[in-house]
């Protein structure tokens, strides 16, 4: 592919984010303006994983595009390239931080109808996304939005992982405690993503205002039964699908394909009003008639985590040294 590296338009913890505008023979078969995602190829992995990925996801309009991958030489490195699909709009966490407010709900309906329909297609093909939040939801000239950064998603294995993945805010009780990063880890995230549309916080910070002690956050998410609380800006619908992502239980949980049939995301697609199928909120899991279970295997040593540690250990590991402001999701370190 013909291209020239334009502005940096997002830093990640992997990547630098440019815009990309084609030139030559490229111009007619790719975009005018891309966004290309660059690492230097020795710490490529994310991207290279990240590619994989969205080639076995293929096309799905609620996840971003790639159109390919490229090699450069620049200041003497080389760097890994990943061409995706340009969001003028930048990601929700953007627009949340530009306008310091929470969103209209008809927005958060539709924002989330959105995503839940991109976890359908993730979790439908086998994979895990492990990395919900809003800074990965990019937001389009039309005003759609999709799921972005695929770096840290990985296969249904139903194996512990010994690393912990993604970001402490938005993980999963059964990821603190156990390792288990399968599709319920990412509805509970999507939960979290709910709640900071709907009030302008992240989820755990509205009771105390700033947290700043990730081992105390680790401690609430993986012991006891407390979730975070629901705003109470929501609707009655919109409080009862959160309360189905805040499942401790991940096998109890409720999976997208059951959330995308929830009264809260009952939008018509073509004329944005209620659709009267999916106007009544099923009372549990066993309402959904063509219900299939895409729920993770148990193995004992999950259970009892004698595989990956104790949770104390778990959550010891996961201390840093950095200071980050706890009230912003952005400042949140990710653990890999
Ligand atoms: N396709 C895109 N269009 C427009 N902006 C983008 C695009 N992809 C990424 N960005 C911008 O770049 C930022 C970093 O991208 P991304 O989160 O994918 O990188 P990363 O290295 O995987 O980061 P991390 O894993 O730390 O979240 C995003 O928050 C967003 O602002």
């Amino acid at each position: 592919m013909e291209w020239i590296r334009r502005e940096t338009i997002g830093h990640g913890s992997f990547s630098t984010v440019s815009l990309a505008t084609t030139s030559g023979s490229s111009s007619k078969a790719f975009p005018s303006l891309m966004a290309v995602k660059s690492s230097g190829v020795v710490c490529s992995a994310a991207l290279r994983n990240e590619r994989d990925v969205l080639d076995d996801l293929g096309d799905c309009s609620e996840i971003v595009r790639c159109f390919g991958e490229g090699r450069t030489v620049e200041n003497g490195e080389e760097i890994y390239n990943l061409f995706l699909e340009y969001a003028s709009g930048g990601s929700l966490a953007d627009r949340i931080k530009s306008s310091g407010e929470a969103l209209p709900e008809f927005e958060v309906r539709r924002f989330t109808r959105s995503i839940v329909k991109g976890l359908c297609h993730i979790h439908g093909n086998g994979f895990t996304h492990c990395d919900i939040k809003l800074e990965n939801v990019l937001v389009f000239g039309d005003g759609d939005v999709k799921i972005s950064d695929f770096g840290l998603a990985k296969r249904r294995s139903g194996e512990v992982c010994v690393e912990i993945r993604g970001t402490p805010l938005y993980m999963a009780p059964e990821s603190v405690n156990h390792g288990e990063f399968e599709s319920p880890a990412d509805i509970w995230a999507l939960g979290c993503s709910v709640v900071e549309m709907s009030s302008g916080k992240t989820a755990w910070c509205l009771e105390d205002g700033v947290m700043n002690n990730v081992m105390s956050l680790l401690v609430r998410i993986g012991s006891g039964d407390e979730v975070p609380r629901i705003p109470v800006e929501l609707s009655e619908e919109g409080k009862d699908f959160v309360s189905k992502c805040f499942v401790k239980n991940a096998a109890e949980r409720w999976t997208a394909e059951m959330l995308l049939d929830h009264p809260f995301l009952a939008v018509d697609d073509e004329s944005g009003e209620e659709d009267e199928a999916c106007s009544v909120s099923p009372r549990n899991p066993f309402d959904f008639p063509g219900w299939n279970s895409v729920q993770s295997p148990v193995n004992d040593s999950v259970m009892f985590g004698s595989l990956v540690g104790s949770p104390e250990e778990r959550i010891s590991g996961l201390v840093s040294e950095k200071v980050p402001d706890w009230s912003v999701s952005c400042d949140w370190v990710n653990v890999r």
